[in-house]
């Protein structure tokens, strides 16, 4: 079984936004782009859109789709990440769901979990 599930890749001066699940999520205590599971009969960017006002509490522009990522989680299940390039047009960025945030820069990324 393949999850699709659209990932927000939010810029500032050249560092990535990362955000890290909370006790309350599976998975609890890894850093991930924020984003969600795609619903069925949603499209991709329409995900993102709703995850991100869920997730941040901010409103986002797309400005490009990037490669996605297929990503195996178990020997049955996988992940398709569908990352989006995306600009806060309007908002406060506040963690609704995950307990820390953080902007990474490049070689950072590798150091979380
Ligand atoms: N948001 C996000 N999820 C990722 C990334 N990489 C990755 O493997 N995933 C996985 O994709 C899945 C996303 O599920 P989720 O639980 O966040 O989705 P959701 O917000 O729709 O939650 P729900 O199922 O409770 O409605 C998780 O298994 C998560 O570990 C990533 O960079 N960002």
């Amino acid at each position: 079984m393949t999850i699709p599930v659209a990932c927000a890749v939010i810029l500032n001066d050249q560092k990535v936004l990362s955000v890290r699940r909370s006790k309350d999520m599976p998975l609890a205590g890894y850093w991930e782009f924020p984003g969600g599971k795609v619903e069925e009969d949603e499209s991709a960017e329409s995900c993102i859109v709703r995850e991100i006002e869920e997730e941040l509490g901010v409103r986002v522009r797309i400005l490009s789709s990037l490669p996605n990522h297929p990503h195996a989680l178990t020997s049955e299940k996988s992940i398709q990440l569908i990352p989006f390039l995306v600009r806060v047009e309007a908002g406060k960025i506040t963690l609704y769901e995950h307990d820390q945030l953080s902007w990474l820069g490049q070689s950072e990324l590798f150091e979380v979990n």
